[in-house]
């Protein structure tokens, strides 16, 4: 929890180091040194010399390895302390409330994309194969093709990795005949002409934006091709223009709309709220009948090119909010975008999975316009085919932090100059310890290399953009493993023509101002579902204008301020009425159809309460499946549980905690990344299923018919509770969702009721039927070896309906558990992993969090216990399967690498015969 502040953001005028929107000549000041374009890598040489090698002439690459890259950003989390820091996320992906750095110091350092390489993406529908279907859309959006990951992330790679010098050299001299042709046609266009294309036919529409740029950037049609929807009304709710300049309206119908106030009314269908037709058709294809209500007020603002700040329940559709308007856009442009162009859209998101599924529904609408290619660049995936990707092209990227800032500063061939829409989803997670300030090296660079593009055009293009080029083939020769002459036949050239280019970059004023011009350029969306007051600081750092929905304003002397606002779900009702930031008088608003409820237990009981909770959510079949999501506190934990819940379970009790059908699921980041996408997607698919999980699966992810959520291990700030119970009850969908307190923790309800959070108590009589048994053999022993059944537990048995019989016997079949805990040294080692991890995890709670949920009042004894250990293991050292985890994703890592490597030489051989 934070310092308690109220979420208030003091001012939303632009901040001075990115200032409004910057006039053409603005962008021509740049001009004049020409240098270092388009990588904000000046000289080309600095960064490259830690990365590892690929072969060009060889045929063969290897993931760089020079550096140690943030870790996955999905899994910033805290506990697993010892265990280097694979944590649990709660805290990460709350965000909002534990700000303090102590909360993280065990953990890993949460951050984005780590490992391998790999990345997907790109490639789009170039790389599918006819009469597959790779991308199932279902109505409720989210696609996952349990293939997919693999296909994304490999499909283009064996061509590129039959490049060879003579390829390289002549990409070189291609690239440079095409810079030559461009300045020359720069320099027939006068200044500030940019590209010249041939004039594409003018579709229906078309309408020119923001000219006054000297014709730089392209025109734009106006999709919908129709009027203003004069069905667009004020509600009053929301959204909020704080500063004076507003952006070019791109698109009329959604500039009137936005004008009206920016919500719509109930009829609204997409192409009344301003897409085009072809996308309006695309969507409803896929069963996106109409937007839901926050589309309906986002969307005409997103469309009439102002920046926004989204704030809405979970699973109310926030996703089409920024992937419409980013696609209206990139499919009007005229002349077609193509992939060569780089990348005009960033989405960030905090986890992989997040940015799978983000990437995967980009795709699924991406069918409709071919020209458009998405693609995914996320830790854990092999760095190498994200860069070969990259370097072809991909227009719409979604990306972990770690990632995206691995790729700006090492990859040149990886082209942002003309990005024009950057989101941030999840923008309280990212900016949490651990990502803010990789955003801000983020939005730096991204600036400096569009800077250094502008710069590069107001030059004339050709020199400035020489160095880019040859940036980018010396940083491909670089890659080169072994091929030491290619690397200085390529630095030299690099030298040569930097010379020929002339001096540098331009003054330091001139680059202020051209990445100043840069970032005006772009949109900047930022959405979550609880945005708190941290979020101002990139507010300011990234948006300009914005336009604020979910929140009310107040003015005040200062200026305006947000304080809150209504919450827009994906329905009528809602819990909370008002919406803010971690602190006090902030309250979430959750959906209506969410049943929330908590039951307390006490320690030593845990386990056999989430054994009873799962046995009765998953007694009755129901006709649309069960899936329930169980939260755990870290890494160890989820792995101690699943051990314990899918391999020792039956032998123990004698039969499956599980109806057969219903699969056992884990997910951490601590696992591998194949593992994890083959988790997330299996999750997906399964009708009825349990995942154990830590909070890497809190946020956006949005399984389909998650039925209930159980939070086994407390979550930290009441903004991560939102996000874990906002994976049930999606889109108006039913759902439930319980915590598991233990007596200490119970002022936790007070306290989320104090951010209009409202549970209802839970008894054990219901559960009492349910409460796990041991099994008994003929002469009365226990099943799976736990003994002989005392004749108390026997007549216990008897009367089952009572809930203090049936805990009576749980504890018989608990003992029994931990005695086969005991004999088996696997799981005792699990065990033991997990109940330090889980120590530690709430050693880190901070701020309100801390009083509640304390240390001193764990009974460590009865914690062990619910661990099935028998004796209190000491905190001291590290987690054993921690560290083989580790050793297992490096001999997997290294493995996949073998095997590409195989390929390679396989496709070099097929290549050279
Ligand atoms: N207009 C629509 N019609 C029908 N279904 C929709 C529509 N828009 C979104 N959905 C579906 O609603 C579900 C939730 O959407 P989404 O994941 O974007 O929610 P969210 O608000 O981002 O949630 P969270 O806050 O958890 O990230 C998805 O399955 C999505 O496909």
């Amino acid at each position: 929890m934070d310092d308690g502040d109220d979420f208030v953001i003091n001012t939303w005028e632009p901040s001075p180091s990115v200032p409004k929107k910057a006039p053409a000549s603005a962008k021509a000041d740049g001009g004049g040194k020409p240098g270092n374009a388009g990588a904000g890598k000046p000289n080309g040489g600095n960064g490259h010399a830690a990365n590892g090698n690929r072969a060009h002439g060889g045929q063969q690459q290897q993931q760089r390895n020079g550096k140690a890259f943030g870790r996955d950003g999905s899994s910033g989390a805290r506990g697993d302390s010892g265990s280097g820091g694979q944590g649990q996320q709660r805290n990460g992906g709350g965000g909002a409330g534990r700000q303090d750095g102590g909360a993280w110091q065990a953990g890993r350092p949460s951050g984005g994309g780590a490992g391998g390489g790999g990345g997907a993406g790109g490639g789009g529908r170039q790389r599918q194969q006819p009469g597959k279907d790779r991308f199932k859309m279902r109505a409720g959006g989210r696609a996952m093709d349990p293939d997919d990951p693999d296909e994304l992330l490999r499909s283009e790679a064996p061509a590129e990795e039959q490049d060879d010098l003579a390829e390289v050299l002549g990409l070189v001299a291609a690239r440079e005949r095409a810079l030559q042709a461009e300045a020359e046609g720069a320099a027939g266009a006068g200044a500030g002409g940019g590209k010249r294309r041939a004039p594409a036919e003018e579709p229906e529409g078309v309408v020119d934006f923001d000219d006054d740029d000297g014709g730089r950037k392209r025109r734009r049609t106006d999709g919908a091709g129709g009027p203003a929807k004069p069905a667009i009304k004020a509600t009053g709710r929301g959204n909020f223009t704080p500063g004076t300049a507003t952006h070019a309206a791109a698109n009329p119908a959604a500039a009137a709309a936005a004008a009206a106030g920016g919500a719509a009314d109930a009829d609204a269908s997409w192409q009344g709220l301003g897409l085009a037709a072809s996308l309006s058709g695309q969507l409803e294809s896929l069963g996106f009948a109409a937007p839901t209500p926050i589309q309906k007020l986002v969307l005409p603002v997103l469309l009439s090119g102002r920046d926004a700040l989204v704030k809405a329940q979970t699973g109310s559709g926030k996703t089409l909010c920024y992937l419409l308007p980013i696609i209206n856009d990139l499919q009007a442009q005229q002349p077609r975008i193509s992939r060569g162009e780089g990348t005009y859209a960033i989405i960030l998101a905090p986890t992989r999975e997040l940015s799978i599924q983000v990437a995967d529904v980009a795709n699924a609408i991406l069918k409709r316009y071919h020209w458009l290619v998405s693609g995914l660049l996320i830790g854990g995936e092999n760095r190498a085919h994200e860069k070969a990707r990259l370097r072809k092209g991909v227009s719409l990227l979604a990306a972990s932090p770690g990632r995206l800032l691995d790729h700006l500063e090492h990859t040149a061939s990886f082209r942002t100059t003309e990005l024009r829409w950057l989101v941030l989803d999840e923008a309280d997670r990212l900016l949490d310890l651990g990502f803010e300030a990789k955003l801000r090296q983020i939005t730096e660079l991204l600036n400096k290399r569009s800077a250094a593009g502008m710069e590069a055009e107001a030059a004339g293009g050709a020199a400035a953009a020489a160095h880019a080029a040859v940036n980018d083939h010396a940083d491909d020769a670089q890659d080169a493993e072994g091929d030491f002459d290619f690397v200085a036949e390529e630095k030299s050239r690099r030298r040569q023509a930097a010379a020929a280019a002339g001096p540098g970059p331009g003054s330091a004023g001139a680059v202020a101002a051209a990445a100043a011009a840069a970032a005006s350029q772009r949109r900047t969306v930022l959405v979550s579902a609880t945005l708190h007051k941290q979020l101002g600081a990139l507010a300011e750092l990234a948006l300009r204008d914005p336009a604020v929905v979910g929140f009310d304003v107040k003015q005040t002397k200062s200026g305006p301020q947000l304080i809150g606002g209504a919450d827009v779900g994906s329905g009528p009702g809602g819990s909370g009425a008002t919406a803010g930031g971690e602190g006090e008088g902030v309250s979430y608003s959750l959906p209506a159809s969410l049943r929330q409820t908590w039951l307390e237990v006490p320690a030593k009981e845990r386990l056999s309460a989430l054994a009873a909770l799962l046995k009765s959510r998953t007694a009755r079949r129901r006709p649309g499946g069960t899936k329930i999501v169980v939260f755990v506190s870290s890494c160890d934990g989820v792995e101690f549980h699943h051990h314990l819940l899918a391999d020792l379970w039956e032998a123990v009790a004698g039969g499956p905690l599980l109806p057969r059908t219903c699969r056992l699921f884990k997910l951490h980041g601590d696992m591998p990344q194949s593992q994890r996408t083959e988790t997330f997607a299996g999750f997906s698919k399964e009708g009825d299923g349990v995942l154990l999980c830590t909070d890497v699966a809190a946020r956006g992810l949005d399984f389909p018919n998650v039925t209930t959520i159980i939070q086994y291990d407390v979550p930290g700030a009441p903004a991560e509770y939102v996000h874990r119970v906002g994976r049930s009850a999606r889109m108006g969908a039913a759902g439930e969702a319980v915590m598991i307190l233990m007596p200490h923790e119970v002022p936790y309800v007070n306290l989320l009721r104090s951010r209009g959070v409202m549970l209802e108590a839970l008894g054990w009589d219901g559960l009492a039927r349910f409460m796990p048994t041991p099994s008994f053999d003929a002469d009365g022993g226990g099943g799976g070896g736990g003994g002989k059944m005392s004749k108390k537990m026997a007549a216990a048995a008897e009367g089952l309906g009572s809930a203090g019989a049936a805990r009576q016997l749980a504890a018989q079949l608990h003992r029994q558990m931990s005695a086969a805990v005991a004999r088996d040294p696997h799981a005792a080692q699990l065990a033991s992993d997990a109940f330090r991890s889980y120590v530690r995890a709430y050693a880190t709670h901070s701020g309100d969090l801390k009083r509640v949920f304390a240390v001193r009042n764990l009974h460590l004894g009865h914690v062990a216990h619910a661990f099935c250990l028998t004796e209190t293991p000491t905190l001291v050292g590290s987690s054993g399967s921690a560290a083989d985890r580790k050793r297992r994703k490096r001999e997997q890592s290294a493995a996949a690498e073998a095997d590409r490597r195989k390929k390679m030489k396989r496709a070099a051989r097929k290549v050279s015969a």
